[in-house]
C-alpha cells in the first residue's frame, strides 16, 4: 500500500441515474416515484436549443415543488463550449431551493473545465447565502476527457461522482459505431474461424475507474441507448460491476429496475463475503493470515474484497 491512503468514495447509493429531458416537465414526477437513486434534470443534449429557456425554468420550479424523497437530485447543465452553462448555474443556484444536491458538468476536457464551473457556483453560493454546497458529477466523454481522467477526478473536493458517455464518446474518437454502449459488430477476434467478441469501451471504463478510485469519487456506467433491449443492458451493467462501478445510467424507466439489480450484491454474495471475513477472523485467531475458503485461497486481501460487498450491501439497507 502506498504511504498516501486511498480515499472512500462517498457512502450515497448510486446504482441507478434516471435521465429525463428538462423540456418534458410531464415525466418529472414519475421520475420522482422511480426507484432510480440518482435523477438527472437535464438540460443538455436531449433539450433543443430552442427550448434551452424554458427548460431550465421547468427545472428550477420542479427542485422546489415536486418531493424527490431521499433521492440525490442532479442538475445537467450544458457544456462549457455552448453559450448556455453558465445562465444555467446562475439560474440553478440563485433560483432552485436547496434540496438540490449536484450539477453534472458534460464533456469536461480537463481540470480547469472544473475549475470555472466550481470559481462561479462559489461565488453564486457566497453572494446568494446558500448553506449547502452543491456538490459535481462529471461525465467523461471525449478523447481530452479520458487522456486527462485522473486530474479531472482530483479537481475539486466537491466532485462526487464520474461518467462514462458512451456516446459522445464514441463520436470524439472517431469510432466507427453509431450504437451507444453495448456489443459492437465489429469488435471481435477470429479463432479458428469463430468470432469472440471483445468490449470496446473496457479500457476507458477502467481508467475512470482507476481515477475515481485513487481520489475518492464514485464510478458510473453512463447510457444503454438499446432500451429494448434488457439482456444487453443487463450485460453491460454486469460488465460494469465487475470492474468497479457503482451505479448505471437509465434513459428510460424500464432500465431501473435492471441497473438496482445488478448493483445490489446479491444476498448469495454477502453471505459468502461475510463468510470469508469469518474465515478470516478465525485465521487470525490462530496467528495465520491466510486459510482456505471453499477449496480457494483466502488471505488478508480477501478481507477487502468482501468488505467492499458488505460495505456496499449495508449501505444499501440503509439507506
Ligand atoms: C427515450 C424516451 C424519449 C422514450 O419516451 P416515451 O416514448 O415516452 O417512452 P414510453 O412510451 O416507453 O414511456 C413509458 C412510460 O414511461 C414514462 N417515461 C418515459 N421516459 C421517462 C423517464 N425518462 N423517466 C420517467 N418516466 C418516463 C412515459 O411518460 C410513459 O408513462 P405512462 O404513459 O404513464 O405509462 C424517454 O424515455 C426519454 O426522454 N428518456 C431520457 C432521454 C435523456 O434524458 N437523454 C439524455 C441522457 S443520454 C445522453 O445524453 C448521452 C450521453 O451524454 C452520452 O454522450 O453518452
Ligand atoms: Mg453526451
Amino acid at each position: 500500500m502506498s504511504f498516501r491512503i486511498q480515499p472512500a468514495a462517498p457512502a450515497c447509493p448510486n446504482r441507478c441515474q434516471l435521465f429525463g429531458p428538462g423540456s418534458r416537465p410531464a415525466i418529472f414526477e414519475k421520475m420522482a416515484a422511480s426507484a432510480a437513486d440518482v435523477i438527472n434534470l437535464d438540460l443538455e443534449d436531449s433539450v433543443a436549443p430552442s427550448d434551452k429557456d424554458s427548460a431550465r425554468a421547468n427545472v428550477i420550479q420542479a427542485i422546489g415543488d415536486i418531493d424527490w424523497g431521499n433521492k440525490t437530485l442532479s442538475v445537467r447543465i450544458n457544456g462549457l463550449d455552448t453559450p448556455y452553462w453558465y445562465r444555467d448555474v446562475v439560474d440553478v443556484l440563485e433560483q432552485a431551493g436547496e434540496r438540490l444536491d449536484r450539477i453534472m458538468i458534460p464533456k469536461v476536457g480537463c481540470a480547469s473545465d472544473i475549475y470555472a464551473v466550481d470559481a462561479l457556483a462559489t461565488a453564486v453560493e457566497t453572494a446568494k447565502g446558500r448553506a449547502k454546497k452543491i456538490r459535481f458529477e462529471v461525465i467523461i466523454e471525449s478523447a481530452a476527457g479520458i487522456a486527462h481522467v485522473e486530474e479531472i477526478a482530483a479537481a475539486s473536493p466537491r466532485l462526487e461522482a464520474m461518467s462514462l458517455g458512451a456516446a459522445d464518446f464514441a463520436a470524439s474518437m472517431g469510432m466507427a459505431t453509431t450504437g451507444i454502449g453495448g456489443t459492437q459488430e465489429n469488435y471481435y477476434m477470429l479463432r479458428d474461424g469463430q468470432k469472440h467478441w471483445s468490449d470496446p469501451w473496457h479500457w476507458a471504463q477502467a481508467a475512470i475507474v482507476a481515477a475515481c478510485r485513487t481520489h475518492g469519487v464514485l464510478p458510473v456506467d453512463g447510457p444503454f441507448g438499446d432500451f429494448s433491449d434488457d439482456e444487453g443492458y443487463r450485460a453491460q451493467a454486469l460488465r460494469s460491476a465487475t470492474l468497479g462501478m457503482v451505479g448505471k445510467w437509465a434513459i428510460h424507466p424500464k432500465q431501473v429496475s435492471l441497473a438496482n439489480e445488478v448493483f445490489t450484491p446479491s444476498e448469495a454474495a454477502v453471505t459468502e463475503a461475510r463468510e470469508i471475513l469469518a474465515a478470516m477472523e478465525a485465521a487470525k485467531a490462530k496467528g495465520e493470515g491466510a486459510t482456505v475458503y471453499k477449496g480457494r485461497l483466502v488471505d488478508i486481501a480477501s478481507i477487502k474484497q468482501a468488505e467492499v460487498i458488505v460495505r456496499q450491501a449495508e449501505m444499501i439497507a440503509g439507506q
